[in-house]
């Protein structure tokens, strides 16, 4: 396999879909450089004909990598897993290793598309904090429940898998939509474990390049 130049990432700081490859990359101590995607500024950079060329979804995480654009994030991760094992991301068990995609499963389609900007907007100024809270309640009600039989440390056993990935920026839109988090023991503890892991850390909205000063720590 030909590897040409460093990886880069199409990445806004606070989507949590960016989020999730900048935890596997810094994981994998894979080095990429970051090509800031504006979700907001003049309507979106994600709607220009430019980046509908390397995301017809319009959409970020893109990654540059190996000469090909990939789009979507979990298949990114899977590609990372299978084309860089080192540091693997998947369980070797192959029910823990259902147990991981099915947490990612619940994360990636039963709730971030639910309360994601297009959605929100959408939904309207004055009904987007009920209605993102209400999907993400629904959803972590599973996820806890899921993790009470998958979880050690981490979210399956005590190894960092792909399910921590979508987890932890998950959790910090939670709190972004003020959800009360006390329902959900489990996920906070893992939440904790993760919070000052060096790789989770430097993938975090407060640690990207195109964080505003201003925003909160
Ligand atoms: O308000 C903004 O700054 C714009 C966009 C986001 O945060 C990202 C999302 O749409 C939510 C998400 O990634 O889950």
């Amino acid at each position: 396999m030909s590897v040409i130049g460093k990886p880069v990432l199409y990445s806004y700081w606070r989507s949590s879909c960016s989020w999730r490859v900048r935890i596997a990359l810094n994981l994998k101590e894979i080095p990429y450089d970051i090509k800031p995607v504006s979700l907001i500024k003049a309507g979106g950079e994600q709607h220009s004909n430019e980046f509908r060329d390397v995301n017809p979804m319009e959409q970020v995480p893109a990654l540059h990598i190996d000469g090909n654009t990939l789009v979507e994030s979990l298949s990114i991760l899977h590609y990372l897993e299978e084309t860089r094992p080192q540091r693997n991301l998947m369980p070797h068990d192959f029910v823990k290793r259902a147990k991981a995609r099915e947490i990612c499963e619940v994360i990636a389609s039963g709730i971030q598309p639910l309360q994601n900007l297009i959605v929100l907007i959408h939904v309207g100024e004055e009904k987007k904090n009920e209605w993102a809270q209400h999907w993400i309640n629904r959803g972590f009600r599973a996820v806890e429940k899921l993790l009470s039989a998958s979880a050690g440390k981490y979210c399956v056993g005590d190894e960092i898998s792909i399910a921590d990935c979508c987890l932890i920026p998950q959790v910090f839109n939670a709190r972004r939509f003020h959800v009360d988090l006390r329902p959900f023991p489990i996920i906070l503890r893992i939440d904790r474990e993760l919070e000052n892991h060096p790789a989770f850390r430097a993938a975090h909205p407060s640690n990207q390049p195109d964080c505003p000063p201003e925003a909160p720590k």
